[in-house]
């Protein structure tokens, strides 16, 4: 059953609690545990790239920050809160909002409609439209047309207004250079970046380290179930690619 967030627990200390925190988390798939104690502080104003290889555990441990996918051991934390067995809808009113791999978008709805889909966060369509369209023109001028008629990157900007819409403070994003010509991811990165000017934090899983690097704050390392190091991005990416993918 979901916990009601009326119920979360607050963690008691006197440093400021990251926005996020996994500590020592476990989640399975049916009887398969896949992350094996995950640990992930993500502080205020910074960007935490997740890299590693396939099948490491990257997408997993989004969906558990973002409640899709429930903490089997451990503890999920937002602003220092025990937030374990709270569902997505709430996270996300908490100010955690996610954009999965794939985007979450609707092909067969339009620009507007997928924009609608936001409002069962609370927020009107008429305000989530405005700040779509002046972040990104380009989508108040295809307001009208089918998601899916449109290119990756301008899918993106979509996934990300419907996301930004919503005020969070906390974005997960999950490979956000999948599917995208490599000019394009950098400039999708860039958007991102400036992001964190806006108050956001970020934590994005990215299998193209190389992408994610010149807007990351630190970056963690994931293999088979554990973050094994974090650190300076460039370091760990060094690291990826010397130990891990072969050079
Ligand atoms: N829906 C699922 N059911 C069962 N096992 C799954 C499911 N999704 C992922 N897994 C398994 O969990 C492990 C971690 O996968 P995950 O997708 O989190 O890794 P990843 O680091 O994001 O990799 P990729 O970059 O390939 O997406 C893998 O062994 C994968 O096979």
């Amino acid at each position: 059953m979901n916990a009601p967030v009326t119920d979360l627990v607050d963690v008691p200390g006197d440093e400021p609690a990251p926005l996020l925190e996994l500590v020592d988390v476990r989640a399975s798939y049916g009887p398969i545990e896949v992350l094996h104690g995950v640990n992930l502080a993500l502080q205020p104003g910074s960007v935490v790239a997740l890299l590693g290889p396939n099948g490491g555990g990257k997408t997993t441990t989004l969906r558990v920050c973002s409640g899709v996918l429930p903490v089997e051991h451990g503890e999920l934390r937002v602003a220092g809160r025990v937030v374990n067995g709270v569902d997505a809808a709430a996270l996300a009113r908490l100010g955690v909002c996610t954009i999965p791999e794939g985007r979450g978008i609707f092909p067969n709805l339009t620009v507007r409609e997928n924009l609608w889909v936001a409002t069962g966060t609370g927020v009107s369509l008429k305000d989530l439209e405005a700040v779509a369209y002046e972040r990104f023109p380009i989508l108040g001028k295809r307001r009208g047309q089918l998601a899916g008629s449109m290119s990756g990157g301008e899918q993106q900007m979509l996934a990300l207004s419907r996301a930004l819409g919503t005020d969070p403070t906390v974005l997960l994003l999950d490979e956000l250079s999948m599917g995208l010509a490599p000019r394009i991811v950098t400039e999708m990165y860039d958007i991102v970046g400036r992001l964190v000017d806006d108050g956001l934090s970020i934590l994005v899983a990215e299998q193209f380290a190389r992408a994610v690097l010149p807007i990351a704050t630190s970056a963690a390392l994931m293999l088979q179930g554990r973050v094994v190091r974090v650190g300076d991005p460039a370091d760990i990416e060094h690291e990826l690619s010397t130990s891990y993918l072969g050079g």
